[in-house]
This record gives structure tokens, C-alpha cells and sequence, in this order.
């Protein structure tokens, strides 16, 4: 399934990624913000487990996120801001990484480095801004899957209709968290109206 967020505050940060004036220091503190909220979006079910806490009045049973079923691996470049801000609402969640990049002849994904923990009985958060062809997200997610994740789920912040409606396919069990869906795919496979080139925006390479 595929849910696109009805989040007011996440539209308008999505439009701030826009914008060509953003500059890539921004740009970053942007996505890290959006997947603050995506993620606190997609955890809003996730298991809690009861903690004994000592409070100012003293022991305190209290409810808590199961942070150890917790895996977030960003599918690097431009996934890596998106690590940042979640790892600030959750710092001791294990992370992994795919470094993956798209020829832009093709379009064809291609895996470039991966340091993944063990997967088994985990709960992915896979992360990726930008979901064009569906080719990268697709083929990360075959990856988690060879490596035993127990259930995935992504978080993205632009997809096109063409590779929104691939991965849900491909995946159907996948639960695919995202801030917002554009018109269409162009005849370059980038996402209009889209925001160009998310890695080269956030590091400053266009
Ligand atoms: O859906 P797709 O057609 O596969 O395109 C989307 C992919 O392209 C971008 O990464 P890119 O390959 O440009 O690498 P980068 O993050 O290093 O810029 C983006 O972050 C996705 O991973
Ligand atoms: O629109 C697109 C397509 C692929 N990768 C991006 O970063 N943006
Ligand atoms: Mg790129």
C-alpha cells in the first residue's frame, strides 16, 4: 500500500525543496525535517513496549517505541539527510546503508556498496527522497528482502504516478509512506514538477 501524506506542513516543506533559491544547506535541513514527520507518520502504529522509568514522583511504567526492531537504511546520495533527521527523534536505531546510483542513459539502478545489520525479525525503514521510474526503491527493497527483513516500510518525499504505482506492484506487502505525488514522469524520467536532481541539490554538485 501507498499513503500520501494530507500533512499541511509537509506540502509546504515539499515546495520550499522546490525552490530554486533553496540553497543545499537548506535543502538538507528540509528533508531531514520532512522525514521527522513521515516517520513519526509511519511509526504511529508501530509496537511499543512498557519501560520502568524513575520520574521526579518516582518509578514510572511508561510506553515506549521498540527502537531495537528498528533498522533505517538510507539509499545514499540523497537519502542520507533523510538518516539524519530520523536519527535525531530516534538516535540509537540501528542504521545500514545501500549506495546506489541510476545511470542516466538507462535508468537502470545500480548497487554500489551495502553495509546492512542482521535483518532477521527487523522492521526496515528504507529511505530514498525521490521515487521517478521506481527502478532504485524497487531493487533496494529485492535487496532487504534477500537479506530476511522481516517487514519494510519506505519513506519518500517526491514519486511520480509511473513509480509509485511500479513499486506497489512489485511489492504489494511493502508499506510505502510518502509526502507527495507529482503530475507525471517526463520523457527524461525525472519527476515534474519534481525538484530536479535531489542528490546534486543537497550537496551542491549541479
Ligand atoms: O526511481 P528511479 O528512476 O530509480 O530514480 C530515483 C533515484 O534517483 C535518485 O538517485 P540518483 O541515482 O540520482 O543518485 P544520487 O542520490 O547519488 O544523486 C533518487 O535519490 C533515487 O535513488
Ligand atoms: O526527478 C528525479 C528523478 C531521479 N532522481 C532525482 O533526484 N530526481
Ligand atoms: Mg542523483
Amino acid at each position: 500500500m501507498y499513503k500520501e501524506s494530507t500533512n499541511v506542513v509537509v506540502k509546504h516543506l515539499v515546495n520550499r525543496l522546490r525552490d530554486v533559491r533553496t540553497t543545499s544547506n537548506e535543502f538538507r535541513l528540509t528533508i531531514e525535517e520532512i522525514s521527522r514527520i513521515l516517520a513519526s507518520e509511519a511509526l504511529n502504529d508501530f509496537p511499543t513496549i512498557t519501560q520502568n522509568i524513575n520520574t521526579w514522583q518516582g518509578a514510572l511504567d511508561v510506553e515506549v517505541i521498540e527502537v531495537q526492531k528498528l533498522v533505517l537504511i538510507p539509499i545514499l546520495r540523497a537519502g542520507e539527510p533523510m538518516l539524519t533527521g530520523i536519527l535525531r527523534t530516534l538516535p540509537y536505531a540501528k542504521s545500514g546503508f545501500l549506495a546506489m546510483k541510476r545511470d542516466e542513459e538507462t535508468s537502470l539502478s545500480k548497487l554500489f556498496y551495502e553495509n546492512i545489520p542482521n535483518l532477521e525479525n527487523k522492521t526496515v525503514i528504507l529511505l530514498d527522497p525521490m521515487v521517478a521510474t521506481g527502478g532504485s526503491l524497487i531493487d533496494g527493497i529485492e535487496y532487504l528482502k534477500s537479506k530476511n527483513a522481516k517487514k519494510i516500510i519506505t519513506l519518500n518525499i517526491i514519486g511520480s504516478p509511473f513509480g509509485v504505482k511500479k513499486v506497489t506492484e512489485a511489492h504489494p506487502d511493502v508499506d510505502m509512506f510518502i509526502a507527495q505525488i507529482d503530475e507525471r514522469l517526463d520523457e527524461n524520467n525525472y519527476i515534474r514538477p519534481g525538484l530536479g536532481d535531489a542528490g546534486d541539490r543537497a550537496f551542491n554538485t549541479h
